[in-house]
């Protein structure tokens, strides 16, 4: 982390009131019940800081992506409970981030209490990064903490904006050690340094690839990613996801990739489906050969054996977005497999490094996070910071 970045530890907090931006953007399932709470668990230790110092901690994250305004299944209050056990005490919920509501509950937090304010995307000033939106959740802290490794790579207004309404403005824990364990790796990746890449941001993650080519020996495509992949060079993808405006610019990256020498890998055959659920029909075909109507939910058995070799013979490895929809028993085999060779290349000495809130939720789901070297609690984040970006929500930080 920066030097003239402060941490919790240069504070006390006694008798403030903490604004702490959280990323508590985490997966819930069809009854809005946390399914991986590995991002609530990270933000523990800085709450308890503050709250042990005798001060009192607001909470404001996102979840999901809103359009703008308020949906019930983003709302925050389906975590309430998950960050009670977590924290092991009861917390305070305000309807609103912003608001007579909030700045009520806000004024009124005593010692060692915390309040969790409603999801901040459902304000568009909070991603366009709005003054006057980031000034009015200012004023319900006295000091600004950002602990929100997985959003820092966000120039919204609570990740970077808010800032500089704060004479005191610092980085939580969780923020911290994302950083120092990612730099253990930034720079001195041993070789080969291999990138896998999947999950479904595609629009956003494309653009961090081409990044990601001055660094890397392999970079693997797998996921949602590698439909726009084959459709560029011809494939026929079916209703799979796919980046359409993206086409061009793939097959230029292709291209840049091997100039660079580096090696890119596709996927060479699909696991496909009539629909997107578990028990939905299923095929085998080979990449690219997706008939109409059918869309591509995980990565076929050759597949899994091309990655596993590549990961098998890497000595670093940055891993970010699932190989199918795991969540789906019918579609989970590909990230199994590849979490598993990244585990065993890990056992011989490799390094590896796996990143995202659905990325970490998948090993843990599948029982790997203690068979790798590191798992962080950010994907888009993590990429951003191994370019050698120095992040928004750090970059605000700094005196
Ligand atoms: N072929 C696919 N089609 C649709 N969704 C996919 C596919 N492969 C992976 N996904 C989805 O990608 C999501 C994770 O993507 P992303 O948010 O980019 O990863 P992370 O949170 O790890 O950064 C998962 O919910 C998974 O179901
Ligand atoms: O889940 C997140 O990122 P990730 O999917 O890259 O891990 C963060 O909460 C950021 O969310 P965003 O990509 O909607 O800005």
């Amino acid at each position: 982390m920066s030097s003239t970045v402060k941490n919790v530890d240069s504070l006390s907090f006694a008798g403030k009131k903490a604004l702490v931006r959280v990323d508590f953007n985490v997966p819930l399932d069809e009854n809005f019940a946390v399914t991986d709470d590995t991002r609530i668990q990270a933000a523990i230790p800085t709450i308890k800081k503050i709250l042990k110092d005798g001060g009192s901690a607001i909470l404001m994250s996102h979840l999901g992506r809103p359009k703008g305004g308020p949906e019930d299944k983003y709302s925050l209050k389906h975590i309430v409970s998950a960050v009670e056990a977590a924290l092991g005490q009861k917390i305070k919920f305000a309807g609103d981030c912003i608001g007579s509501d909030a700045a009520k509950l806000a004024a009124g937090l005593g010692s060692g209490e915390v309040l969790l304010l409603e999801n901040l995307r459902f304000y568009k000033e909070e991603e366009k990064g709005d003054k006057d939106f980031a000034g009015k959740l200012a004023k319900l802290g006295d000091v600004y903490v950002n602990d929100a490794f997985g959003t820092a790579h966000r120039a919204h207004a609570s990740t970077a904006v808010i800032a500089e309404f704060f004479k005191d403005k610092v980085a939580g824990y969780l923020m911290e050690s994302e950083l120092t364990n990612a730099d253990k790796v930034l720079d001195k990746a041993e070789r080969p340094y291999t990138a896998v890449m999947g999950g479904a941001k595609i629009a956003d993650k494309i653009l961090i690839i081409e990044r990601l080519l001055d660094k890397v020996d392999n970079l693997i495509i797998g996921g949602g990613m590698s439909y726009t992949f084959a459709k560029a060079q011809g494939g026929k993808i079916g209703t799979s996801l796919l980046e359409e405006d993206k086409l061009d610019y793939v097959l230029e990256l292709m291209q840049k990739a091997k100039a660079k020498g580096v090696n890119l890998i596709l996927p060479v055959d699909t696991v496909i489906a009539d629909a997107f659920a578990n028990d939905a029909h299923q095929d085998l075909v080979s990449s690219g050969e997706i008939p109409d109507g059918w869309m591509g939910l995980d990565i076929g058995p050759k597949t899994r054996e091309l990655f596993g070799k590549t990961i098998w013979d890497s000595k670093t490895i940055l891993w970010n977005g699932p190989m199918g929809v795991f969540e789906m028993e019918s579609f989970n085999k590909g990230t199994i497999a590849i979490a598993e060779y990244v585990a065993q290349a890990t056992q011989k000495g490799a390094f590896s490094l796996i990143g995202g809130g659905d990325s970490a939720a998948a090993v843990n789901k599948f029982g790997f996070t203690d068979h790798v070297s590191y798992v962080s609690t950010g994907g888009g984040a993590l990429l951003e910071h191994m370019e050698g970006k120095v992040l928004p929500g750090v970059a605000a930080l700094a005196e």
